[in-house]
């Protein structure tokens, strides 16, 4: 039987859930069109999707051609400012009446990009939009839709690589090492990667089958839409947390940071233009965030349990309060400066950045040089200047005033369990600079080493080198968090008793490694406690969230009586 299957690119659909702050954004979908029901696509092969390695780095050394284009590009993101981003419903762009700001975080009298927010009558426009492309993006092949991302992939890396790059350092305030990492490679990295993760569910089949019978597994996206809320701090997962269900053939309605507004728009743009004759909607929640916005979240939902056909898939990444333990026998020298880079690099706003830190006694003055020299050497965080700043501004007033709170409650006196060794002045003046601060706390339940600050704060206790396993103990026990872990140690034996004592405390655990610095592909991130569901976003396991298997098995000869030989009568 011939099928006229005719695929156009038909308008976007997207939305978001909370209508007074919020800009929606989608990718287009696919319209089949004059069919009622979608039949079967024919798929004439078992494809291989291509092998996937890690995006190269650039550099952005001096005199480099990468550095010049990405100056290029700055440049001129600068000038055009600023950029005004619609909502974005079924492809249609709405400009409402109620709009915000994205400020440049290091400059904030200066405005990126004005957005404009939903009302509940668009948000109910695109759940509809988002529903209506449903079945159309299900029934598309998986190789159609694993080419729509790795096409966007190609897109970002090359064609768009230092636009994407710039609105997220002039955006989020990152400097332009941390977009790299951020923007380019890691977006490529999750996209990429998700489509191998993806085959390789899809090839897992039941591998026995009694005689006369064929069982089969298949991975059904979710019935209904998934529901995206990205956070500021990684553009990379914003795409992420749309692309990896819709990889999986779920529509999704995607509500990306205020603050991380424009270059989430520019992700949009991209799977736009990736998706020449498909769509990805999306369907669930997939959040990443902070753990009282989640369990604000989740409570709503589980409030409404009744109302939904399904129980919905909940994924949440939040936040983390991560440490490095240093053992008597560490190299002193390299934890401290991998404490640097973990609690400093972009201005300690990676979930994963170290926050607190246990020194042994014995360890204490050595690691305490360099661990004070170096912030004095990278707190020229007045303004962004994009290449040879280590540091820039904190993401916005809130988070300003957040940290200044704490810092001012520790040089008043008012913690007089804790005292500051080095840094702590705040200046919003232009924009919202905190200098890279180290706490040294005399109580280890110290306020700064239980709480999460998101910012460049790391909070030292020193702890008596033989009291190694009692310490461990404390560590696992001092926050709600578990989301990333360096340990330090050269004694083997240490390593293990750390490993085992730990083994809760962290979903990302580092040997001798800075707690930052997960790649997709090689470490697969996530944490449990209040630090999230521990779905391993960049890993197979996420993409099994997203999908309902449905089991299947097939008779291919009839039977011809009720009863089993062992009815019969002797
Ligand atoms: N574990 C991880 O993988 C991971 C990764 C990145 C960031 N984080 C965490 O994210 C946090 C920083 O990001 P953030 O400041 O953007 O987080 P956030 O929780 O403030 O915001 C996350 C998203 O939720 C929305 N939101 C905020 N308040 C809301 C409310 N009351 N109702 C509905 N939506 C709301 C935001 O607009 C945004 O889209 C930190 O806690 C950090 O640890 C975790
Ligand atoms: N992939 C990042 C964490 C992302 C959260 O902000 C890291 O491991 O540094």
């Amino acid at each position: 039987m011939r099928l006229p299957i005719v695929l156009r690119t038909a308008r976007a659909t997207s939305s978001i859930l909370r209508c007074s702050v919020a800009t929606a954004t989608a990718i287009p979908r696919v319209a089949v069109r004059g069919i009622a029901s979608i039949p079967a696509v024919p798929q004439l092969g078992s494809f291989q999707v291509p092998e996937v390695i890690n995006e190269p780095m650039h550099s952005y050394a001096p005199g480099t051609i990468e550095r010049k284009k990405l100056q290029e590009a700055l440049a001129e993101m600068r000038a055009k400012m600023p950029y005004e981003v619609p909502c974005v419903v079924n492809g249609e762009k709405i400009y409402t009446k109620d709009t915000l700001r994205q400020p440049l975080p290091f400059e904030h009298k200066s405005t990126l990009a004005n957005f404009h927010n939903a009302s509940k009558d668009i948000i109910d426009k695109a759940i509809a939009g988002a529903l209506a492309a449903k079945p159309a993006w299900e029934a598309m092949p998986f190789n159609d839709r694993a080419a729509i991302f790795l096409k966007a992939a190609d897109l970002l890396t090359n064609k768009y690589r230092y636009q994407v790059m710039a609105a997220t350092m002039l955006g989020q305030s990152k400097n332009a090492w941390q977009a790299e990492i951020d923007a380019a490679a890691e977006l490529a990295d999750f996209w990429r990667f998700n489509t191998q993760f993806a085959s390789d569910i899809y090839s897992q089949q039941p591998t026995r089958n009694a005689p006369l019978t064929w069982n089969r597994m298949e991975y059904r996206a979710l019935e209904g839409f998934v529901v995206a809320y990205s956070p500021f701090n990684f553009t990379a997962i914003g795409g992420n947390l749309v692309g990896a269900p819709a990889l999986m053939g779920n529509v999704c309605i995607w509500k990306p940071s205020n603050t991380g507004i424009y270059s989430s728009y520019l992700v949009y743009e991209i799977l736009k233009e990736a998706a020449t004759f498909g769509h990805p909607e999306f369907a669930g929640f997939h959040f990443t965030g902070s753990t009282q916005v989640f369990k604000h979240l989740w409570q709503k939902i589980g409030n409404n349990i009744n109302k939904y056909k399904s129980y919905p898939r909940i994924v949440g990444e939040t936040g983390g309060k991560n440490m490095h333990f240093l053992h008597k026998s560490a190299d002193a020298k390299h934890a401290a400066l991998q404490t640097v880079r973990s609690a400093f690099e972009y201005n300690g706003q990676k979930c994963s950045a170290c926050s607190r830190v246990y020194v042994p006694d014995n360890l204490w003055d050595e690691y305490r040089t360099t661990l004070i020299e170096r912030p004095r050497k990278s707190s020229r965080v007045q303004s962004m200047v994009y290449f040879t700043n280590f540091m820039s501004s904190v993401i916005n007033k809130q988070s300003f005033d957040k940290i200044k709170g704490y810092l001012s409650d520790i040089s008043s006196g008012k913690t007089p369990n804790s005292k500051i060794l080095v840094g702590g002045k705040c200046d919003d003046s232009v924009g919202y600079t905190i200098e890279p601060t180290v706490v040294l706390a005399t109580d280890p339940k110290a306020k700064t080493m239980v709480d999460e600050l998101f910012g460049p704060v790391v909070t030292v206790y020193v702890y008596p080198a033989d009291k190694y396993e009692e310490y461990l103990a404390l560590a696992d026990s001092t926050s709600d968090y578990a989301l990333t872990c360096g340990l330090f140690a050269q004694d083997r034996n240490a390593i293990v008793i750390g490993s085992n004592k730990l083994r809760n405390a962290a979903g990302n655990f580092y040997i001798n490694d800075k707690s930052t610095g997960a790649v997709v592909g090689q470490q697969a991130f996530g944490g449990g406690r209040a630090s999230g569901t521990n779905d391993k976003a960049g890993s197979a396991l996420n993409l099994l969230r997203w999908v309902s298997p449905r089991t299947i098995k097939e008779t291919f000869v009839p039977i011809s009586s009720v009863t089993y030989p062992s009815n019969l009568k002797d």
